[in-house]
This record gives structure tokens, sequence and C-alpha cells, in this order.
């Protein structure tokens, strides 16, 4: 293909995406609505209405400016990283990948060396050859969309000159080099003989370095930095090295209760502390931290407000992670996702969602609570005692707050027992006290929505009147619904009553199992059931558990009744 010259028109009235791929070397030029946009990175994105006069690039087909996507296609923030790997995926490449992801950036990967690491040091290092890792750079710059370029871990003055031909060759918005030298164990990852280059070709291609105390001292030749003034003179004499920006990490200062780092970018100097978080858990934590600003500038972020994001990001990465034990070293790896002690500690064994749980479903009722002078947690046990299979908290009224202790102390009661609790619609209370997943009605937060934010592995279920409702909360990724109400209510005003007709059309047109709500009772609950259909599980109570003196006996007395149905919801013959 070569380089060429296009007028093309849209054909659509909407404005549209097209990818221009521009040889090495090349510029292009796009005329679009008037405007003129010159650009000599490898790809570009236009975005237009009408004609673009194009000249100078290779489009992906002959034929004209190939069509990437239309408005509905999303462009995401892309950071590569150029690193080594940590088989401890503490730090290196792992740390940048988990670092990333958290940061919601999709991140490449290029890696210059692989070592033997864990949490004792680092017993083996093996560097990928030179051309291999061109190879590499090529083929994710060449090809994707990269924002900003991260370097970690560059073992040999090859490798740095290659990645800097290679940046020549496909420029990209921002590069952000963390100068690795020496594991925080001690063990070296690129000698002395790098330094050189990293001064004189690599610097002045950076927007920001981020050595620590130790990088610092060996590319000023050995200084001492002991004080946070120390830090500031060095940041200084690096900037004079060419890179836009200077981050000396003040993580491993002496005798500091803060950890302080220093940002200067040549007019002023930033002072960035936080608490000194106490934990053996640091192991990576300026890979992460490098990874982090790169990430924060791929999505449009000025520099110190990158720097600023990524500094808390660490610090709130540490103090979650600080009593965590991977590994029998001095120094761990931390939990970049904030999600490992949820699962260690609370889930009890619990399984994925089963739909024969739905057979005695109780949900409390904050007013019912209150008339009859107990505690949600006293109403809950008791409702578990008698037999219910599954619980719902359902507060209308109480404070955030009152309603967060609360759900934390059920949950304790519930996985005692190995019984799933569900949150009412209040989705920040289920994420706060990692409830087991939420029931929402129709006008409450989407169930789609209330996926992205709770995860796979939560239960969500759907209140639906209809066969369109069900097949949407299908559609949404909802575990089961809840249909009603069968009959009427009083815990529900203006609750449009479906009956045992509209149960049973809503239950053959979902393709999820199915709890029947409204006015559901030891009086009923066996005529409910019998509607015959495999996919209605059980029977959702308020009322006739909590509305009554003993929670107790009543719910002794529903489970007895509904465990004479089997599994299929159908009741056995007596
Ligand atoms: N105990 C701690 N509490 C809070 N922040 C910390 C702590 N230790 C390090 N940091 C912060 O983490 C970031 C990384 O700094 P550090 O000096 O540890 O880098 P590093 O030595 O290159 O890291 P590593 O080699 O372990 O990847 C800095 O922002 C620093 O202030
Ligand atoms: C691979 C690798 N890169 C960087 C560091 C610095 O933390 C490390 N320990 N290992
Ligand atoms: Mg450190």
């Amino acid at each position: 293909m070569a380089s060429s010259t296009f007028v093309f028109t849209s054909s659509s009235s909407a404005s549209r995406h097209y990818l221009l791929l521009i040889p090495p070397q090349a510029s292009a030029k796009a005329y679009t609505n008037n405007k003129l946009r010159v650009s000599n990175s490898p790809s570009f994105v236009l975005r237009t209405k009408g004609s673009i006069h194009l000249q100078g690039f290779v489009a992906m087909q002959e034929k004209g400016a190939s069509t990437l996507s239309d408005d509905s296609k999303i462009k995401i923030p892309h950071v590569l990283t150029v690193a080594g790997s940590d088989s401890g995926a503490g730090a290196g490449i792992q740390a940048d990948l988990k670092a990333c992801a958290a940061r919601r950036v999709y991140c490449s990967t290029v890696i210059t060396s692989v070592t033997a690491q864990n949490t004792v040091g680092v017993q083996g290092v093996s560097n990928v050859s030179e051309d291999f890792v061109a190879e590499q750079l090529k083929s994710v710059l060449s090809d994707m969309q990269v924002d900003v370029v991260k370097t970690g871990m560059l073992p040999s003055v090859g490798i740095v000159k290659i990645l800097c031909k290679t940046l020549r060759e496909f420029p990209v918005q921002a590069l952000v080099v963390d100068p690795v030298m020496v594991s925080t164990s001690g063990d070296v990852l690129a000698g002395p003989s790098i330094l050189s280059v990293f001064r004189e070709e690599l610097f002045p291609m950076a927007d920001i370095i981020t050595p620590n105390l130790k990088e610092a001292s060996a590319l000023l030749d050995g200084v001492q930095l002991e004080t946070v003034d120390d830090l500031r003179s060095a940041a200084r004499l690096l900037y004079d090295m060419g890179p836009k920006n200077v981050l000396v990490k003040g993580g491993d200062l002496p005798d500091s209760s803060d950890a302080v780092d220093i940002l200067f970018n040549g007019d002023n100097f930033y002072e960035l502390r936080s608490p000194r978080i106490k934990t053996r858990n640091t192991h990576g934590t300026g890979c992460s931290l490098a990874s982090c600003i790169a990430a924060e500038l791929a999505k449009g972020y000025l520099m110190v407000s990158a720097v600023k994001v990524a500094k808390r990001f660490v610090e709130t990465a540490l103090d979650y992670s600080k009593d965590i034990v991977i590994g029998n070293g001095l120094q761990g790896p931390f939990d970049h996702l904030l999600r490992l002690k949820g699962h260690s500690q609370d889930c009890h064994g619990l399984q994925a969602f089963n739909p024969s749980d739905l057979l005695l479903y109780a949900v409390t009722d904050s007013e019912m609570n209150k008339k009859w002078g107990r505690s949600i947690t006293d109403a809950v046990k008791a409702a578990i005692e008698g037999g219910a299979t599954i619980v719902q908290l359902r507060e209308k009224d109480a404070e955030t707050q009152d309603f967060l202790e609360s759900a934390k102390a059920c949950l304790k009661i519930c996985h005692s027992h190995g019984v799933p609790l569900l949150i009412n619609d209040r989705i920040d209370i289920a994420l706060a006290c990692d409830a087991d997943g939420v029931h929402v009605g129709q006008s409450d937060m989407p169930a789609h929505v209330a996926r992205t934010l709770l995860g796979p592995e939560k239960i969500i279920g759907v209140s639906c009147k209809t066969p369109e409702q069900a097949q949407q909360a299908w559609v949404d990724g909802a575990d089961y619904i809840g249909c009603g109400g069968v009959y009427p209510t009083n815990t529900k005003e203006n609750n449009i009553t479906v009956g045992l007709d509209g149960l049973k059309t809503v239950c053959m047109a979902s393709k999820l199992p199915v709890v029947a709500i409204g006015g559901i009772g030891v009086s009923n609950a066996r005529i409910v059931m019998e509607i015959g259909v495999p996919n209605l599980k059980g029977v959702a109570v308020v009322s006739a558990l909590f509305d009554r003196e003993c929670v107790l006996t009543e719910t002794r007395k529903l489970h007895a009744m509904l465990s004479e149905s089997n599994i299929d919801g159908t009741l056995k013959k007596l």
C-alpha cells in the first residue's frame, strides 16, 4: 500500500470514526469539517460527519479510509509497559497489569527480562534478547493505539537503545520511566553500565522519571539522600538530565513517619505526603505507582493530578493489604484490586446461587419489627431458625449507618447457618457489607447496572409482573425474578395484583427461576405452589412471618408446609 491522497465522503449523516495508518517518517494531513489535523503517530483516529481530505497516509484498505467504528464503539485508554516479569507477581509486568486493571486502563506488555523472584529475593534473571524486545515493541506499537509507554526493568544498554529508537518511530502521548536498578531485596536488576544511556538517551525523551532513593543516588554518582531537602536537590539535578518531570520517591526514607515524595517540573516543587502504612507488603509499590501515573496520563489527566491519584492509589492499596500474608520473605506483595480479603474472611463456603434457596424467602420489614418491638437481627435469627432458606433485608426508612450495621450483623447470622442474605434496593449497602446480593424493583437500579457494580458472583433478583419484564431481567443478567403481588397485600401501596394466572404466565415466559410474592402465608402457599410450573421455586413472605407475635413458630409452620413440595416446586402427593 502506497502513500496516497484521498477525498472521502462519508455516506452516513452520523458522525463516524476512521482509523488511519501512517508509515514511519511520514505524516498525515487531514481536513475534516474545515479543521486541519496533522499527525505523524503510526495511527490516529478521525471523527467526522462530512467529507475528509487526506494526504500522506496508508489506509487500512486501499479503496478508501476504512470505517473503524461507529459512535457506539469506545476508544480505551492504553498503557504499554516495557518491563521485566516477576514470578512472585508483586512487582514488574505483573504489578503493572494489576495497577492498570485497577485504574481501568488497558495494558499491553513488552517483556524485557524474566526473573525468578519471590518475597525473599531474586533467585535468577534471564534477559530477553534485544531483537525479541524489538519484535514485541513493533507488534504492539504498529497495531494498537498506545497512549502512554511506561518502562520498568530495562536490563541492558542495547534494550534501552532499541526502545528509544522504536519510540522515535512510533511516538506516543507520554513516556513514564521508572529507572529500575535494584530490587528492594537488594538484588541488581540493571547494573551501573545502564546509567549513561539512561541519562543521555532515555531521560530526555521522558515526560516523567520516578527513581526511588537508591536509584536517584546512583544516577547522581552516589550522593547520600537522607532528608526531604536532599530529595528536592536530587529532583532538581535529575531534571537537568532532560525529563519534563522528576518524582523522587521517599518510600525508603529513613526515620520518616510519612511517605514523602517530591515532584519537580522545572518550575515548582510539590511535596506529596501520605501516612506511612505499617506493613511488610510494599514489594512492587514503585512499579505500581509508575503504572498508575501512566494510566491516569492515558486517560488525559495532567501530570500533577496523575501523580497525586497514583500516590493515593498506592496508599489505599497498602492500607487495605497491610495484614495479608503471601510468602515467607521480608517483603510481600499488596492487593491492587482491594478484593482478596473479602473472600478469605467471610464467604463461609457459600455456594454460587442455588435456585432451591428460594423455597422459603423471608423479607424483613422495618415497620413490623418496630411494631413488635424486636431488633432486625432477632427477626432474622428467628426466621432462619424456623427454616427460612434465604433472607432479604428491606429497610425503607433506616438511616444508612444503622442499616449498614444491621446488615453486617445479619450477614454473620445468615452465613453461620449457610443462608444467603440479599439487600433490597441498596446496592451501596450490599457492597459495603459484602452481602450475597440485591433485590431490585422495576424503578430501582437497573439489573444490568447492578451486575456491573456487584460483579459476576453476586445474586441479583428483580421484581417482575409481566413476561416482558421477566425477559428483560434475564437479558440484564439477573439470577431470579420475584413475581407478584399474587394476592393483595398491605406491605406495598398501589401494588397491582397479578393473581395466580398472572404468576403462571410470567413463570412460563421466564427463563429464570421464580419466587412468588404478595399476600402469601401458611393458608395459601400450597395453592400457589400447586400451579405446578417447574421454575416456580418458592414463596417470599413478609407479614406472614414478621407481622406475627412469634416469628419462629410462623416460619416453622410455613417451612413444614413447603417442605412437602419436591424440588420442582410441585407438591408431593400426600
Ligand atoms: N509504607 C508505606 N506507606 C505508604 N506509602 C508508601 C510506603 N512505602 C512506599 N510508599 C509509597 O509508594 C510509592 C513507591 O515508593 P518506593 O520508594 O517504595 O518505590 P520503590 O522502592 O521503587 O518500590 P519497589 O522497588 O518496591 O517497586 C511512593 O509513593 C512511596 O511514597
Ligand atoms: C521484574 C522486576 N521489576 C521491577 C522490580 C522493582 O520492584 C522488581 N523487583 N522486579
Ligand atoms: Mg520500595
